[in-house]
């Protein structure tokens, strides 16, 4: 946001009548969203999100507010728009240090945003501790104050937790990525009249992924279409008693709209499945695997849910690319890359299907490591950078990234979504979208957001079970918010 902020003069919009409307924003929350707070303290911090700050304080006196400001370090110190707005503050401002908390009904927390470069220490992080532990609600400006916006981390100890955030212009990764999506508290997005030219200018290549982002990529069934036209979905059975995981991930692809989808594995295996599948065909694929996806015209394939980390299913896995088909790699494909991301790398290079990996971040870590310093969005992206696949990156905030850098973070998973099995039921979807011809990027963010709406539509008490059957539920939503 820096970037667009710098870019923002060239545009033809000034700081300043930018920074009136961000402190107006935050002043009309405050004023709808609490009618009944009367005495209001504004945290402000020596830059511009300050000076939204000082801009909220003199829009709520106006609208009859009793308001206080405590300001860190002096006002002689202010620079450019914040200077501004801190002229045009007529009332009382405090020093931060001891500010009044248990003499206000709501503080508004204004010390640092998006210029944040540094943990929070001394007199501001005592602030931060202070209204963290008043138990008033907190309204910060565009990040809550210690929140790195990038990363969605806190750059050190001190870090607001707020009720509400108001941001401006675009939300920042550090809205949606955990934990700064709990610490934001609700979001709201106000539009301050920044110049399109100042946002496009940028090249922004993550974004909160919503249906509008790929329905348009997701080809509709069509009336000339049979069902191998719509795509034939191959799933790779676990043994004996290990079988639970894979039929998950076939019911999940057959309800996304493929045309057909078989499950492969041993006699035993897909004994246990007849008991409880009809539409899911079945086969048995101790020698003919390979042969089966060619001559079956499979285009999608999933590989590893309860697979087993053996040398059966490593074979599978290197036929199913060698086939040419789409695959996607699950659960024990990533126990048997373990610390060998560049042998993924190039088993992967020798298909002409497009692969996704879907890894939650212990499997990840298994397979590409772990670094601390990166945040989620940077280790989904270089990890489909190097592996040359479309990586989903699980969690509360699933990410999803491509070798080419384009991401999308998701926000609409309900927590009861943790749940064995659901994992295996995103693969299913994602490769069913892969076999009806979605391109990865836009199949795997359809697959992440259809899974979350499937999982919010059952509700709480929810099982993997369910997921599949809730799937036709989350395409009309699809098509609700791709219509409205
Ligand atoms: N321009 C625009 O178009 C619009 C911008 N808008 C608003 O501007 C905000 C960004 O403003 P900003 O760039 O001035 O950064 P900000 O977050 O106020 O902090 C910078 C100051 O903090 C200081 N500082 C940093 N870390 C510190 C630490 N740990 N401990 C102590 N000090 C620390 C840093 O000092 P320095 O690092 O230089 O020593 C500098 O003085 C943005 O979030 C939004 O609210 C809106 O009005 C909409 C239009
Ligand atoms: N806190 C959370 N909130 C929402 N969704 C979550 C949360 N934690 C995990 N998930 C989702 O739950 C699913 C769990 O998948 P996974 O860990 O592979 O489980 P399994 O292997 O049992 O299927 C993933 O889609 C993941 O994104
Ligand atoms: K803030």
């Amino acid at each position: 946001m820096t970037r667009v902020d710098a870019a923002a003069p060239a545009a033809g919009a000034s700081g300043s009548a930018l920074m009136e409307r961000a402190g107006g924003a935050v002043a009309a929350e405050v004023a709808n969203g609490w009618p009944d707070a009367r005495r209001i303290l504004v945290l402000a911090g020596p830059g511009n999100n300050g000076g939204d700050g000082f801009v909220a304080a003199r829009k709520l006196a106006e609208a009859g507010r009793e308001v206080l400001v405590a300001l860190l370090g002096d006002r002689e110190s202010l620079k450019g728009d914040a200077a501004v707005a801190a002229a045009r503050w007529t009332g009382e401002t405090g020093p931060l240090p001891n500010a009044p908390f248990e003499a206000c009904d709501l503080v508004i927390d204004a010390l640092f945003g998006a210029g944040l470069g540094r943990p929070i220490e001394g007199a501001a992080a005592d602030a931060v501790s202070a209204a963290n532990a008043s138990g008033l609600p907190i309204v910060s400006v565009d990040v809550p104050s210690g929140l790195d916006g990038a990363t969605g981390r806190p750059l050190g100890d001190a870090c607001v937790r707020a009720s509400l955030t108001v941001t401006f212009v675009r939300l920042k990764p550090g809205h949606v990525l955990t934990p700064g999506r709990s610490l934001c508290g609700r979001v709201v997005l106000a539009d301050i009249g920044m110049p399109e030219d100042a946002v496009a200018g940028i090249g922004a290549r993550a974004f909160l992924n919503r249906p509008a982002l790929w329905r348009d990529q997701l080809p509709a069934p069509s009336i000339e279409g049979h069902k191998y036209s719509r795509g034939h979905v191959a799933v790779w059975s676990g043994p004996e008693l290990s079988t639970g995981a894979a039929r998950l991930s076939a019911l999940a692809a057959l309800r996304s709209g493929a045309g057909a989808v078989t499950l492969l594995g041993q006699r035993a295996a897909l004994k246990e499945h007849a008991a409880h599948l009809t539409a899911v065909m079945l086969r048995e694929a101790e020698n003919d695997w390979a042969e089966f996806l060619t001559q079956r015209r499979v285009s999608a394939v999933v590989v590893g849910p309860a697979a087993g980390p053996t040398e059966r299913t490593a074979k599978a896995l290197t036929e199913a690319i060698e086939a040419g088909c789409h695959v996607v790699m699950d659960a024990d494909v990533f126990s048997l890359f373990a610390g060998r991301p560049d042998d993924l790398a190039a088993l992967i290079a020798r298909g002409s299907g497009q692969v996704a990996l879907t890894p939650h971040e212990g499997e990840f870590a298994r397979v590409f490591g772990v670094d601390k310093t990166a945040s989620k969005l940077e280790r989904a992206r270089a990890a489909a950078a190097r592996s040359g696949a479309t990586v989903l990156l699980k969690g509360a905030d699933t990410v999803v990234a491509t070798p080419d850098g384009r991401a999308t973070v998701a926000d609409n998973a309900p927590p009861y979504l943790a749940t064995a099995g659901a994992g295996d039921v995103l693969a299913g979807l994602c490769a069913g979208l892969l076999a009806q011809g979605a391109p990865a990027f836009e199949a795997a963010s359809a697959a992440v957001w259809l899974h979350g709406e499937a999982a919010t539509a059952v509700g709480r008490g929810l099982i993997a079970d369910d997921l599949p059957g809730a799937i036709p539920e989350a395409l009309r939503r699809m098509e609700e918010r791709a219509a409205g």
